[in-house]
């Protein structure tokens, strides 16, 4: 048998033709959405991952900008910069990518970007909006994730979700979305004294901890469905996610790969969320 993959490109590719189309209309009605993306230092990962996301833009037909600034930018530079897109009216969504050279603090720096331009989620002022069930801008990360679980057919209400990882950017946006769409949610972490414990009793597991093989088959639950946050790399130089993939897809009932799961979707809720920024600014 083995679990059903669930096909994070194709979504993918479905969803973003849904966003061109309500992109190409808001352009026509004269607001071209627009992106603005910030680098800072050379880090291979991040340079992939931020080309990824001007090219998504430009296959998409919105306007972007690329701002690769070197390792040695101070913080009063990168804020000033923040500011002058705050105030370009062509820019509709700012995103600095993560992680930032040790001298720069990151709160300070989403602080800095205008919550109605936080299309990454990151804000107090959007981490408050999902606490409170409120409209804003929800991670990209988690906010992809349930499109992959909802993408299977299967209710979410009703079912218990086991979330490892309690980042900011992660787990604990993840917990909140399937808290909303009524599942029963338990958050594991590194503190977690017995993962198997929770993780066999789950439906839904979501694993986002940044460490291979932190689920395995032996701790999944027949039919689960299994979300793979992770990016790592195996012994061989190969990309992998957390989740042991040979033996949990013996066991569980849907599951992502990786490559070709979360991280594409990821960037199609990005498009998502710089869409729905540009539509609010139109309708001001
Ligand atoms: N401000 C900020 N916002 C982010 O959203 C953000 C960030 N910083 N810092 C780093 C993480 C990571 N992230 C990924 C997005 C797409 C893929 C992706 O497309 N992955 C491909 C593989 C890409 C490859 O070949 O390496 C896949 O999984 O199929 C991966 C990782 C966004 N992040």
């Amino acid at each position: 048998m083995g679990a059903r993959l669930i096909d994070g490109l194709a979504l993918s590719r479905q969803s973003r033709q849904d966003i061109a189309t309500r992109a190409a209309a808001l352009t026509a009605s004269g607001t071209r959405p627009g992106l603005a993306v910030i680098l800072v230092g050379e880090d291979p990962a991040s340079a992939v991952y931020v080309r990824n996301k001007v090219r998504a833009c430009e296959e998409l037909g919105l306007h972007s900008v690329f701002d690769k600034c070197p390792e040695t930018l101070s913080q009063a530079d990168l804020l000033a910069r923040i500011d002058a897109l705050n105030r370009d009216p062509s820019i509709h969504g700012i995103l600095v990518q993560m992680p930032l050279p040790r001298h720069i603090d990151p709160h300070t720096v989403i602080a800095a970007i205008s919550p109605d331009k936080d299309v990454d989620g990151y804000s107090v002022q959007s981490a408050g909006d999902l606490v409170c069930g409120l409209p804003g801008f929800r991670p990209c990360t988690p906010y992809g994730c349930m499109k992959l679980i909802e993408s299977t057919g299967q209710p979410i209400a009703g079912k218990h979700a086991v979330v490892i990882g309690r980042s900011n950017t992660v787990g604990k946006p993840m917990a909140l979305l399937l808290l909303q769409a009524n599942a029963t949610v338990t958050v594991c972490h590194s503190g977690t004294p017995d993962l198997g414990v929770h993780t066999r009793q789950a439906d839904i597991v979501v694993v986002a901890t940044g460490r291979r093989n932190t689920l395995t088959g032996d701790r999944v639950r027949p039919g689960a469905i299994v979300i793979d946050v992770g990016i790592n790399r195996d012994d061989d130089g190969k990309l992998c996610g957390d989740v042991d993939f040979a033996s949990v897809q013996q066991v569980a009932g849907w599951i992502t790969p990786v490559p070709g799961g979360v991280g594409p979707m990821t960037i199609t809720m990005l498009l998502e969320n710089t869409l729905q920024s540009a539509q609010r600014h139109a309708a001001r």
